[in-house]
């Protein structure tokens, strides 16, 4: 198939955004870009790269490359993957099922966001493996219904998003007049009479084919629409705790996943109870600013990680930055933003160009390292300066 004509000049995954930012309304390119408070967080996820060197080796034959990784059973062929992405379907209509359709066709990692209009149901037909990445509240029985239903379902890697106790402030997203549940606005609404295509291809589509869209994945029955006040709620659960934790273990019979641990202490309890793998993240810097990056962290938490699976994300736009990561130790890097500007600007084939991209840069950066399996990618490979 052509690529479609929007991608061609899509060089790197850094093209995305500022491509996306010509087809997205303000508000929601903002809710995509932005990070919390002065957004110190969001740029240091980038500039961390600035003092991680790496330290090629010559000569060496790598005519033979394979960055392929196994995770929970699965061999990849890529060491990234889709972290999870609330409100997917309101940047791309549908962007649940074309981000787990074109994962599933490049065999990379796809986590699907508990705060997403498409039934988790749906999107396993489309991609059985799938991981689901919860956001649970401290109820009790609500716990229990979705752990349930998400192992009925049939997925067999779980994500418990453990970094948002209280809904976050973001304040570029604010003031460009985002709102979750939705209040119109007229301010909102003059700027998205800019974008008809979003707004007759997305949007519109959305409320033609669901009425009134639900986020159907934090519930164990029917979800809030996204107009309800309760949605306030969703994320925000400052009751849940390391109980809570526990409990899930005993009950889910899959691989469990914490996301968004940035504390030895807390990957060894993590380990201690019995979790698969845990997430070294801070969220892409959405929500506490200042807060240390995934990366500077990385190595204190490695050494408490046992043999839990640890995955890393914030910040990884180039094979190089994976690289340095998968040196540091890591099993493999979850990708956030990115993904989403490339299915806003090119849905399904978007997303294949972003998987494409990213993993030609790192099978570029193996062979010029000097490695030819990711296995050989060790701590020596990355010079702090
Ligand atoms: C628009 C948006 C929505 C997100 N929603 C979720 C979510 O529902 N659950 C979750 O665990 N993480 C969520 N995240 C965080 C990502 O999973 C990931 O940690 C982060 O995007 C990685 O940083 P990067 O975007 O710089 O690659 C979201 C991130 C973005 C940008």
């Amino acid at each position: 198939m052509a690529m479609p004509r929007r991608l061609k000049r899509i060089y790197a995954l850094h093209d995305f955004e500022s491509a996306a930012r010509r087809h997205l309304p303000k508000a929601i390119f903002q809710y995509v870009r932005n990070g919390a408070g002065e957004e110190f967080s969001l740029r240091r996820n980038r500039r961390i790269f600035d003092s991680l060197l790496l330290r090629p080796y010559r000569l060496r034959d790598v005519a033979q490359r394979d960055a392929g990784v196994t995770l929970f059973g699965h061999r990849y062929a890529q060491p990234f993957g889709i972290a999870p992405t609330g409100g997917a379907a309101m940047i791309r209509y549908n962007a649940d099922r074309l981000e787990a359709a074109a994962a599933r066709a490049a065999n990379v990692p796809y986590s699907l966001s508990a705060n997403s209009i498409t039934p988790l149901e749906d999107v396993i037909r489309i991609n059985p493996e799938t991981w689901f990445a919860a956001y649970l509240p401290d109820d009790l029985a609500i716990v229990d219904g979705m752990v349930d239903r998400v192992s009925r379902a049939g997925y067999k890697v779980m994500v418990i998003t453990v970094d948002v106790p209280v809904a976050a402030q973001r304040l570029a997203e604010t003031r460009a007049g985002y709102t979750m549940p939705i209040r119109p606005r007229l301010r909102v609404a003059a700027n998205v009479a800019f974008y008809p295509r979003w707004l007759f291809g997305t949007a519109g589509r959305n409320f033609l084919r669901l009425r009134q869209p639900r986020i159907a994945n934090i519930r164990p029955g029917n979800g809030p629409g996204l107009f309800s006040r309760e949605l306030s709620a969703v994320g925000g659960s400052s009751g849940f705790t390391w109980d809570h934790i526990e409990r899930i273990r005993a009950r889910y019979p899959g691989k469990l996943v914490l996301k968004g641990i940035l504390r030895p202490e807390d990957a060894a309890r993590a380990a201690r109870i019995g979790v698969d793998g845990i997430v070294v993240s801070d969220h892409g810097a959405r929500l506490l600013d200042h807060v240390i990056t995934p990366l500077e962290a990385f190595a204190e938490i490695k050494a408490q990680a046992g043999t839990m699976a640890v995955m890393v994300d914030g910040g990884f736009r180039q094979g190089s930055d994976v690289l340095t990561a998968l040196a540091l130790g890591a099993d493999a890097v979850l990708v956030g933003r990115p993904f989403l500007y490339a299915s806003a600007l090119a849905g399904r084939a978007g997303v294949e160009h972003a998987i494409g991209l990213l993993g030609k840069d790192i099978d570029r950066g193996m062979a010029m390292l000097g490695v030819s399996r990711i296995a050989d990618l060790t701590a020596d490979f990355v010079q702090r300066v």
